[in-house]
């Protein structure tokens, strides 16, 4: 709070007004207020000064409360929604105050209420979303005994999911979750705070540990999930996840400002059950990001042909979460076989075109902030989804179900039909909404309306009979409001009931009882109408309710088949194949091919991508791969993780043909910028990916290594790339593609019978090294780094002098060659010597001992002691 407010926390000290906005303010401290002034929200104080710096808006000071000028900055309420956008992107939450009651209906200010919080993590509007990915809130609860409770949501998808995890564990869920905000106790020890805030950038929220209540949480849950146990849902023992459900929940509510009436379904995630996509990875992998933070070209980019946004968070949501259990895989590949059939998916694809977001006009339906012309694209929607359910009788398993869920819900079509005008207004507050015919009493003062003209008409005409004055007019202004005008000449044939209502040089303006009672009408019909459509929409809404659950299972379908329709698009367009899983440990590809380098040579036509075959299995489970730099080493090893991952993810896969065993994790550690922000030194944040790796993975785990270890010198690099390589294939046993430029590694396979040594061709012509992207086995003969430095633009004095620099090299090493067993075992670690303290002490047996006797050893142990 600024000053003025501070100095006085005595509010009758301010104008009505600023005690109404700083009692408001008071129960949100931590968030911008806009307080709805008119066609403004205004803000106030430290709040504007925020806003003024962050939106650059102007900041101005006006009038006095408490004795200080007031600070104040505003927005206009009709382009409110772009401020909102930024402020959320930068991570601040807004609390909408609007004027709750009628202007001069008491004294002092209109009434005011928080009606909504807009904040990162639960964000419903439409405007601010974006139509291909969630904002999700998440929870975090401090258990006991360094367990983590996790719940989070998207508010307009309404369900939930719950996890338990240990404590160091944090950081890894909380990137796999990617939430836009996290709701965490005030109560959390310092040090977990800090690293809650090392989790830039995402936007934190405190909220009273009370809050964070474990038999409130399990009751909170029965009751959206309408159960008297969560049995079903294998959620029932999970009391730290209960306890951040209860806060989730009761967050969720106070940013909406209402039940979530619409959150009825919960899963409960072991990260056991999904094959696991560290940071590094998805990273690494450009899954939905390149790596510079671009959206595209991504493998996302390239997969999401969606027709529809609900179709497209789907999609995301299965790359980025792939299941070790292959059946949901293999459901899919069979769904998109049977897509694939007669151009099934082209047909469907057709339909889905022009989809309404119902996922999100549902839970804005349950949220009741839904508008009018929402609700006309959801009813034009479930047209569309009645057509779709047809087209995919009689197909079994995933289709079947799917075709089982588009059902839209009876009577939601034809209610909204019925309810709507075809083209609403954007605002119920404007009026235009309800359809006619759906109530009689808004028909009827949109009736008074519409036929004042003719009304008034036929008062003229039956006026003028009987008056007998010719001239004689009805009319209607603002001012005055309607009027029977006689000119002067005339006013001796003016009929007793005429009162008068004004004077003018040549005429006089009367009112009749009728025209009076007529004014009444007509002028409040206007408002009367405004009301009932308000009113009836409130209705429509309350009615909708019923269907909330039945229109969230169709929007799930109509997700999970556009979704499923890309995939089968793309396999055709890319030419892909279905793989195949085997129970057997191996990854086994024909012709694999990196799908983004193959979009891109294509798109730019540099020419036709090289495919290549990788066979790993149990007894040969290591690829030592040597070759020029630009030869394909990352592109091929990248090619293998991204086969793998489509594949899992239920996609058919760039390759003639592919088989996978189990897979729990896909590890990558590849060459990075430098952490600055972390303050972390390539070389740093190299050894720590790789210790990572080696602590996590499993022989059920594919490994990337891209070069480890050239960070440091050539000797440290050289060691400790050879010592990871031997601990990958002797502890770890993953399967694994270890890419290097040290030709010291091409010995590894030699001595490690599960390895093998792989190289990328390239030829020479002329001096020039030409590369051919083709994967073969042995060690490469040479690595050309001279040549790609001529390739790359080095001027020729640079070329030359390190050609005569690496002859000399050559010859010294030839020289001075003495073998270096790089994978030799080391030496044991030498036991300590025994001290003769330690030897004395273990000597003794004090439940044989006299005290007398325990003391003169006592005093020998110290002298022996302090002889050495
Ligand atoms: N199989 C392929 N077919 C066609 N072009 C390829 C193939 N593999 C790689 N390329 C092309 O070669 C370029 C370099 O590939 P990549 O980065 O994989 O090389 P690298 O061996 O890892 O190089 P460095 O050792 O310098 O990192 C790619 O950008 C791509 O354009």
């Amino acid at each position: 709070m600024t000053s003025a407010a501070a100095e006085s926390p005595d509010l009758s000290a301010h104008t009505p007004m600023m005690a109404q906005y700083l009692a408001i303010k008071a129960q949100h401290p931590q968030t911008l207020v806009f307080y709805r002034m008119g066609d403004f929200y205004e803000l106030f104080y430290q709040d504007a000064e925020k806003a003024a710096r962050l939106l650059d808006i102007t900041l101005t000071r006006r009038g006095q409360s408490a004795g200080q000028p007031v600070t104040m900055a505003g927005v206009p309420f009709h382009s409110v929604e772009t401020y909102l956008a930024r402020l959320i992107k930068l991570g601040e939450s807004v609390a909408i105050c609007e004027q709750v009651g009628d202007v001069g209906a008491s004294k002092g200010p209109v009434e005011r209420k928080v009606v909504r919080v807009v904040t990162p993590g639960t964000l419903t509007d439409t405007e601010l979303l974006n139509d291909k990915s969630e904002a999700l809130l998440l929870a975090v609860h401090q258990g006991s005994r360094h367990r983590l409770g996790l719940a989070w949501l998207s508010v307009t998808q309404g369900a939930l999911q719950l996890a338990e995890c240990a404590g160091d564990e944090l950081e890894a869920w909380v990137t796999r979750i990617a939430p836009s905000e996290i709701v965490y106790s005030a109560e959390v020890t310092p040090a977990f705070e800090q690293r809650l805030k090392a989790l830039r950038p995402v936007s934190l929220t405190v909220r009273p540990a009370f809050q964070f209540d474990a038999g409130l949480g399990l009751r909170k849950l029965m009751e959206h999930l309408n159960a008297a146990t969560l049995a079903a849902w294998g959620a029932e023992a999970l009391a730290q996840a209960h306890a951040a459900a209860s806060a989730l929940l009761a967050y969720a509510e106070h940013t909406q400002g209402r039940q979530l009436s619409h959150v009825h379904d919960l899963q409960v995630q072991r990260d056991d059950e999904l094959i696991a996509l560290p940071v590094t990875t998805r990273r690494n992998l450009e899954l939905v990001q390149t790596l510079r933070g671009e959206d595209s070209p991504t493998l996302f980019s390239l997969l999401d042909t969606c027709m529809t946004g609900m179709g497209s968070r789907a999609l995301k949501c299965w790359l980025l979460e792939p299941r070790r259990d292959r059946g949901q895989a293999t459901a899919r590949h069979d769904a998109i076989a049977q897509l694939r059939e007669q151009g099934l998916f082209e047909r469907l694809r057709e339909r889905l075109k022009g989809t309404s977001d119902i996922e999100r006009i549902t839970a804005r339906i349950a949220l009741r902030q839904v508008r009018p012309r929402e609700l006309v694209g959801l009813r034009q929607s479930l047209n569309k989804a009645e057509q779709l359910a047809p087209t995919l009788d009689g197909l079994p398993a995933l289709l079947a179900q799917v075709a089982a869920d588009l059902v839209p819900p009876p009577g939601c079509a034809s209610l909204l039909q019925q309810a709507l005008l075809d083209e609403p207004a954007a605002l119920v507050r404007d009026g235009g909404v309800i359809a006619a015919g759906f109530d009689a009493e808004l028909d009827e003062l949109r009736a008074i309306q519409d036929n004042a003209d003719g009304f008034l008409l036929a008062l003229e005409a039956q006026e003028r009979a009987r008056t007998g004055i010719a001239n004689l007019r009805v009319q209607f202004n603002r001012v005055h409001g309607f009027y029977i005008e006689v000119s002067q000449g005339q006013l001796d044939k003016v009929p007793a009931d005429y009162r008068r209502r004004q004077t003018l040089k040549n005429a006089e303006r009367f009112i009749t009882p009728e025209l009076k009672a007529f004014e009444d009408k007509a002028l409040s019909a206007q408002e009367r109408a405004l009301a009932r459509e308000k009113w009836l929409y409130e209705q429509l809404l309350d009615r909708l309710q019923a269907h909330v659950p039945a229109l969230a299972r169709l929007a799930r379908a109509i997700a999970s088949l556009d979704a499923l329709c890309a995939l089968a698009e793309r396999s055709l367009t890319l030419g892909w194949c279905r793989p195949r899983f085997m129970k057997e440990p191996g990854i086994e590809i024909e012709r694999g091919r990196h799908p983004v380098v193959e979009a891109r040579l294509a798109e730019t036509s540099s020419g036709a991508f090289i495919a290549n075959d990788t066979r790993l299995g149990p007894k040969q489970r290591m690829q030592v791969i040597t070759g020029p730099n630009m030869g394909g080493k990352s592109t091929y090893m990248r090619q293998v993780a991204l086969i793998c991952l489509l594949a899992s993810m239920g996609s058919y896969v760039p390759a003639a043909a592919c088989r996978l065993g189990p897979m729990d994790a896909i590890h990558t550690r590849i060459g990075a910028a430098d952490d600055l922000a972390n303050a972390q030194s390539t070389f740093m944040l190299e050894m720590t990916e790789a210790a990572q790796i080696l602590h996590a993975a499993t022989p059920q785990s594919l490994v990337l290594m891209d070069e480890i270890g050239r960070g440091t010198s050539t000797f440290d690099g050289l060691a400790l790339a050879s010592g990871i390589a031997a601990h990958l294939h002797d502890r770890t046993q993953a399967f694994t593609l270890f890419a290097t430029h040290y030709f010291e590694l091409t010995e590894f396979p030699a001595r490690h019978h599960c390895a093998v040594n792989m190289h990328v061709s390239a030829a020479e012509s002329g001096g020039d090294v030409v590369f051919l992207h083709e994967i073969q086995p042995g060690p490469a003969s040479r690595s050309y780094g001279i040549q790609v430095a001529r390739l790359a633009g080095m001027p020729a004095a640079v070329v030359r002098h390190a050609g005569h620099a690496l002859a000399a090299l050559e010859t010294q090493q030839q020289l001075s060659r003495e073998q270096v067993d790089l994978f030799a075992p080391p030496p044991e670690a030498a036991a300590p010597a025994t001290s003769a303290v330690e030897a004395a002490l273990a000597a003794l047996d004090p439940d044989t001992m006299s005290p007398r006797e325990a003391l003169d050893a006592l005093y020998q142990l110290k002298r022996t002691g302090s002889k050495q």
